[in-house]
């Protein structure tokens, strides 16, 4: 009979169960289930420091709140693992981030014990603060807390969240989840504020002491010292920012010590109105040596060995997109030193941990704040700067507004380095990069570009470099290049100029990004049809190239454009130009468009080939669609079932 290595945790399906423990059980639980969350990362891979570090947090919410009639909201939703391990998904847990299976993030869909959905970060008290306003309307009488790590408080959301909370003066529990990191060391002057308050040894003893003393008055006398302890606090700290936007702060507390965290949760929930901030101390990676001792954590890992912390790190075939272009911008830099890189929190993700090496005064991390940064490398560009704001495209969306407003309308030459563009598999639809071709591409003066390979990607970013006209962006998809031989130095585009790939007569495929590769592949299929085939690389989403758009209509029965995009993107683009050109006006039958986009859906998580497959967007579906709109629908039926 096997012993468990759980066996506490084996009695826990659901918090109904964890909350008939005593108290001092709870450590026990903690253990536990912390090494039930390292055992199943460890086969599936995932977001592993984050959850580690909210551990004795999770066992302590879920005991002192009534889940799921108390809600609990998991900002970024990276680090609810161990949530979900005790909020009966523990017989799932392994199927994380698999196609079919568990979400990495909080996903209303998947749990009554997920009250709210993440995978951006910030959202978690503007949430929160609307459930609780709905409480109040409603005359409920439950509690609503949101979970918010150090970092995703860098984000202006955050604060309107709060500013709003505090004008409300509403009942809701904010736990700031303060382990002092992001994915990579903390940026920000929120992060020096936080360090301040949690290293304020004498604000933690002189208003402990006081706090004990004033619980033991009478009421009035209680909120005299209350007031008399606020001061304190303020003369000591300087008054925590979050009491300036009208919440309760208490803290720091440690968030690995459950002595701490139950009675003080208790406190805030029983205390009866207005908003509380609760500041934990907890450390990013806890109780797992390997992650411990990591620079980054182990926020986000692959599959590992338990024993020893090693990554099984797949054998690379090629550079990454991110690597090359970080490689780019770094050699373009060296020839230009207007040239200054802008990250959101995520310099080894854009690759900006890279540039920062070699240029460190030109390379800014804004923390978690990319309508902030947008604007930011549009005040850049004014005074003659060459700002490449890197962002991924599903985080570019977090700026959009600015994007507009203080870049197009203004004209000013930012480089958009959109990294991430198209699905990017495990992290599932709260990351795609679905929308960004649709949405700059609408914009009046945006340049939008999309690179087949990693070398279309260099040109890409000299390209950006040269164009001083107005804004650019230029987008590249997770993961590795297909293995093309890299140029010293990237080549200027011409804006605007697509270029054939292979010359056929009958159906033209017209690529845009890197779907050219099955786009080749399917040409050399249909061969085997006898259908002639020509490829093109469109390389610009916009401007588009009309030449080359009649030229492709002019000689060929079917136009078929390919993006990995959502609608109302390239194709659309695409479609619009051949209306105006009254290349649609022929007669019934003459010629043929049909745009291939992402459907119009949101892709759960899986493999990014079975994604692609799913969105129909491979070489069998680019083959099917001709045979289709040649009137060869048993050949396009049989392409699809084969
Ligand atoms: C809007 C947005 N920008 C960037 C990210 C990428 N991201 C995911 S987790 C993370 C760091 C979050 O740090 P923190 O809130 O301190 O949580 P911790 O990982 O330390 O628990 C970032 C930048 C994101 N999820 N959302
Ligand atoms: C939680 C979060 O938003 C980031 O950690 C994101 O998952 C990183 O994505 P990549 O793995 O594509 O860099
Ligand atoms: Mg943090």
């Amino acid at each position: 009979m096997t012993t468990s290595k759980t066996p506490l945790l084996d009695q826990l399906p659901t918090p109904e169960e964890l909350r008939k423990l005593q108290p001092g059980q709870l450590k026990q639980v903690a253990e536990e289930l912390r090494r039930e969350t390292i055992d199943a990362v460890s086969v599936t891979g995932g977001h592993l420091g984050a959850g580690l570090g909210v551990v004795e947090l999770t066992v302590a919410l879920h005991y002192v709140f009534d889940t799921p009639r108390d809600r609990i909201i998991w900002d970024v939703g990276h680090q609810t693992y161990p949530h979900k391990i005790l909020t009966g998904r523990r017989d799932r847990i392994r199927t994380l981030r698999m196609g079919g299976g568990l979400s990495g993030f909080t996903k209303r869909a998947e749990s009554e014990y997920d009250a709210f959905g993440a995978g951006h970060s910030s959202t978690s008290i503007s949430a929160g603060l609307g459930m609780a306003v709905a409480r109040d309307l409603s005359h409920g009488n439950n509690h609503v807390v949101a979970v918010i790590g150090d970092s995703s408080m860098s984000a202006g959301m955050a604060y309107e969240a709060m500013n709003n909370a505090g004008a409300l003066d509403s009942r809701l529990i904010v736990i700031l989840n303060d382990n002092d990191m992001s994915i990579a060391t903390p940026t920000g002057a929120m992060s020096a504020y936080l360090a301040r308050l949690v290293s304020g040894g004498a604000y933690r003893s002189i208003r402990d002491a006081a706090k004990q003393l004033a619980s033991h008055l009478p009421r009035f006398i209680y909120d005299k010292a209350r007031k008399a302890e606020e001061f304190s606090r303020s003369f000591i700290t300087g008054g925590t920012m979050f009491e300036e936007l009208g919440f309760y702060y208490v803290g720091p507390i440690d968030g690995h010590n459950l002595d701490h965290l139950l009675p003080v949760l208790m406190n805030v929930r029983d205390k009866d109105d207005g908003p509380v901030l609760v500041h934990v101390v907890t450390q990013k990676g806890k109780g797992y040596a390997p992650a411990e001792a990591a620079d980054d954590k182990y926020h986000g890992v692959v599959k590992f060995d338990v024993e020893t912390g090693k990554q099984f790190k797949p054998k690379a075939n090629a550079p990454s997109y991110t690597g090359v272009f970080a490689k780019a911008l770094v050699t373009e830099a060296e020839h230009d030193d207007k040239i200054v890189a802008i990250t959101a929190a995520m310099p080894s993700g854009t690759g900006l941990d890279t540039f920062g090496k070699h240029f460190p005064e030109r390379t800014f991390d804004v923390a978690i704040a990319e309508q902030h940064a947008v604007t930011f490398a549009a005040g850049l560009a004014c005074e003659g700067y060459k700002p490449f704001c890197a962002l991924y495209s599903t985080f570019l969306q977090r700026g959009y507004d600015q994007v507009v407003h203080d870049v197009a309308i203004q004209h000013l030459p930012v480089r958009f380095a959109i990294d991430r563009a198209g699905l990017v598999g495990a992290d599932g639809p709260t990351h795609a990069g679905a929308f960004d071709i649709a949405y700059l591409g609408c914009l009046p003066d945006m340049v939008v570009m999309a690179c087949a390979d990693e070398a279309e990607l260099m040109h890409m970013v000299a390209t950006a470099v040269a164009y001083d006209d107005g804004p650019i962006a230029f987008r590249y998809p997770r993961g590795e290049g297909v293995g093309v031989e890299l140029p010293e130095r990237g080549e200027v585009l011409e804006i605007g100029r697509g270029r054939v790939l292979r010359e056929g007569s009958k159906v033209a495929l017209l690529s845009l990004g890197t779907r050219l590769g099955e786009a080749l592949k399917a040409a050399e299929e249909l061969d085997n049809y006898g259908v002639s085939t020509t490829v093109a690389d469109a390389r610009f989403a916009k401007p588009i190239d009309r030449d080359l758009l009649r030229r492709l209509a002019a000689n060929h029965e079917v136009l078929i454009t390919i993006e990995e995009g959502s609608i109302g993107g390239f194709g659309s683009q695409v479609f619009q130009a051949l209306s105006d050109d009254g290349l649609l006006d022929g007669a019934r039958g003459a010629f043929k468009f049909r745009s291939m986009t992402l459907p119009d859906v949101y892709i759960d998580h899986d493999k990014h080939e079975l994604m692609i497959a799913k969105a129909m967007l491979d070489s069998k579906a680019m083959v099917a669609k001709a045979l289709e709109l040649l009137g060869d629908e048993k050949g396009a039926a049989r392409v699809m079932i084969a």
